[in-house]
């Protein structure tokens, strides 16, 4: 079984990401897609970061009704900041029958070179690479390599920060967000 690792802090996780990982579920070879929240991630400063628990419930009701769509917690027991090298090497000792890919936007690959032991990540794993809208350049060294696949998902410029940002000024946010996930927030007073 393929199983493609979405990861993310999912701040909370918006129909842009939903989006993006029902197309590769729908349109690649990958089996399933585990939403991995993260705790902490190495390059994000933690600004209005809700506690784990109730990112991984908003993704939890994002993803019910998708078959090939999962949460993943398997980061919370992990250290911190989350470097993705050692969750990939925790998950393949945990299911050695799978096999694990990464799937990024083209904004990250911009920044893959200074992502810890990157290069053992290639060597054991496929990336599937969407496209987004970002500042930098890819290095030349991911052009053409034979473990990154680019798939052509739709581009959703919607932000976790921007709908973060928009509640705040009580702005209606409903539209970029699955009601499950919006009726949480708004129950909770999250981001106000
Ligand atoms: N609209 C989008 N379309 C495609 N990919 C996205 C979109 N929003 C975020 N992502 C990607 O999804 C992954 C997880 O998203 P994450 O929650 O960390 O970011 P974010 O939505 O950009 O959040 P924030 O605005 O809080 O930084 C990241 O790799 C990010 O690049
Ligand atoms: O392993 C690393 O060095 C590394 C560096 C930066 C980001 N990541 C992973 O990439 C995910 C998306 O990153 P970010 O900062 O765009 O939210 C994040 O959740 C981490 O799992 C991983």
């Amino acid at each position: 079984m393929k199983i493609g690792l979405y990861f993310g802090t999912f701040n909370p996780i918006h129909i842009g990401h939903l989006i993006i990982a029902n197309h590769m579920a729908e349109h690649s070879d990958l089996d399933q897609i585990w939403f991995v929240v993260t705790p902490q991630s190495p390059f994000k400063v933690k600004t209005s970061m809700l506690n784990n628990h109730d990112r991984l419930e908003m993704v939890y009701r994002a993803t019910e009704g998708y078959d090939k769509l999962r949460p993943s917690a398997i980061e919370f027991g992990l250290p911190q900041p989350n470097y993705t090298i050692n969750t990939l090497t925790y998950l393949q000792e945990k299911y050695p029958k799978y096999e694990f890919a990464l799937i990024m936007g083209e904004d990250n690959l911009k920044s893959l070179h200074k992502w810890k032991n990157y290069e053992l990540i290639l060597e054991n794993h496929h990336l599937y690479v969407y496209p987004r809208l970002s500042e930098g350049v890819v290095e030349t060294q991911f052009d053409q390599h034979p473990k990154i696949h680019h798939v052509a998902a739709p581009i959703m410029e919607i932000s976790s920060t921007f709908i973060r940002k928009s509640i705040k000024k009580g702005k209606n946010v409903q539209p970029m967000l699955p009601a499950s996930v919006w009726n949480y927030i708004d129950e909770m007073h999250f981001y106000r």
